[in-house]
């Protein structure tokens, strides 16, 4: 079922491997022009345009759009005491984490009298997307709502898809998990139209026209499938985003000690989440190829989500990997700048320390993909479709600006007049210089 790919007795060259490499046919920039059309309806027709898309897109017209303040408290009532429980403790793991990650505020004296202060300024309101298509995910709630709180952000709103079998509302346990969270601003909205109300803001609330539904926000985070990642990218600039966390992805690479009952159950894991999902094995063991090949087809046939997996493992941006060791299996994943990466090998640490590219990585057998989407600490929004090259996985930092704060003395400053001066010169930019000497 699984495609494999034999690199045995050959070292391709990074580029190379960018080509033969697995990777899902996600065609982002495609979906933008399926989704423009939506954000400028919802930017011109508000809450009118947003009842119309739920009702296309979810199959359902949403009782209300912005989820009323009591609906979402009372989602907490009727919370299964274990999943309860559960939130609590990745609530408290998830915080201790993100609270460590708040840079520090720093001052440099560069010179008597003259100073430069780094300050790190929480942005004034965040709009957090929370999936709800194929699966729901009240855990999504929880790593965006948390690093934005840790961040000092104060107005947050939460958004995701209305449910048929919620009576148009999200998710039950999202809401509750909003309201264990202290969040009371939740919009049964989903895919670009939520990323368009939350960009531009909406009009129209439940019972009054032209009354605002939703203030634009400054920043939008969170993960999401096509559509949500082209609205994103189509609003970049009118506000700031967090790095494309799309389609799932999760890279192994093991050697011939790994469990195949392990690296199978983790692979599939990550493939149920969407068709597109991407699971890749990359490994010198043949045996450990050919074991893992017959649990993932054992293990797929016993699994709930069996069609997902099924499409997502044969899919061509999923595959078996073989190298001649595990040093030519380290090129391989750091080419591919996994979402998530897995390390099964004997010194998985040493081999760990020496990636340059993942999402978030995982090392040695007790702790896999799973862990860190509910209960690691870890956040498990994280870019995906090689984005890890360049971006890091959402945080405290997705919330934040540096500001710099300059402040000079009068000798500091006529220290330096006459250098500034001389540079402005050579810019053709006198007049910076005489804005200096006016002062002398
Ligand atoms: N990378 C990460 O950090 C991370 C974390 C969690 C989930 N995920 C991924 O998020 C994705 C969630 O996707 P999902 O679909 O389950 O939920 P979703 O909420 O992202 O998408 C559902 C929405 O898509 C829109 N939509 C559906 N079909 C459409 C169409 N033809 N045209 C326009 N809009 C359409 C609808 O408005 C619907 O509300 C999965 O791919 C999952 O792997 C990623
Ligand atoms: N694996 C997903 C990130 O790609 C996160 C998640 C949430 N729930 C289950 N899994
Ligand atoms: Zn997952």
């Amino acid at each position: 079922m699984i495609s494999r790919i034999d690199l045995r007795g050959r070292r391709p060259s990074r580029r190379e491997l960018l080509l033969e490499l697995p990777r899902a046919e996600l065609d982002v920039e495609h979906a933008t022009t399926t989704v423009a059309p939506i954000l400028e309806a919802v930017r011109t027709r508000g809450a009118d345009a947003l009842r119309e898309l739920a009702e296309r897109f979810d199959g359902v017209r949403p009782a209300y759009v912005r989820v009323p303040a009591e609906v979402v408290a009372g989602a907490v009532g009727a919370l299964d005491p274990q999943v309860r429980a559960a939130l609590e403790e990745t609530i408290r793991r998830v915080r201790a984490v993100h609270g460590a990650q708040r840079p520090q505020d720093f001052t440099v004296q560069v010179a008597p009298g003259a100073q430069v202060r780094q300050r790190w300024l929480p942005v004034r309101r965040v709009g957090l997307y929370v999936p709800g298509g194929l699966a729901v995910y009240p855990s999504s709630v929880v790593m965006n709502v948390v690093a934005a709180q840790e961040a000092g952000v104060t107005s947050l709103a939460v958004v995701s898809p209305p449910q048929k079998d919620n009576d148009g509302l999200p998710d039950p346990v999202v809401l509750a998990t909003c309201a264990l969270l202290g969040v009371d601003e939740v919009y049964a909205v989903g895919g670009a139209q939520a990323v368009a109300m939350l960009a531009y803001g909406a009009a129209g609330s439940e019972d009054v026209d032209g009354e605002t539904l939703c203030e634009p926000v400054d920043v939008i985070t969170g993960p999401g499938n096509v559509y949500v990642a082209a609205a994103k990218r189509l609003v970049r600039g009118v506000v700031g985003i967090d790095a494309e966390a799309g389609p799932t992805e999760i890279a192994i690479l093991a050697d011939g000690t790994a469990d195949p009952v392990h690296v199978a159950a983790d692979l599939i894991s990550q493939a149920e989440h969407d068709p597109l999902a991407a699971a890749v094995l990359v490994t010198p063991s043949v045996e450990l190829a050919g074991a893992v090949e017959a649990k993932l087809v054992d293990l797929t046939d016993a699994t709930a989500n069996r069609d997902r997996v099924g499409v997502a493992l044969r899919g061509t941006q999923s595959a078996i990997v073989l190298v001649d060791d595990l040093d030519a299996g380290l090129d391989v994943v750091n080419a591919y700048g996994a979402e998530h990466l897995e390390i099964q090998t004997v010194d998985a640490a040493a081999w760990a320390d020496r990636v340059t590219s993942a999402g978030a990585i995982f090392v040695g057998p007790w702790s896999p993909v799973s862990l860190g989407d509910y209960m690691a600490g870890s956040n498990h929004v994280l870019p995906t479709g090689g984005c890890a090259h360049f971006a890091s996985g959402l945080g405290v930092h997705s919330f934040l600006r540096a500001v710099q704060v300059i402040e000079y003395d009068a000798d500091a400053l006529a220290a330096v007049a006459d250098r500034v001066v001389a540079l402005a010169d050579a810019e053709g930019l006198p007049a910076h210089g005489e804005a200096v000497r006016a002062r002398f």
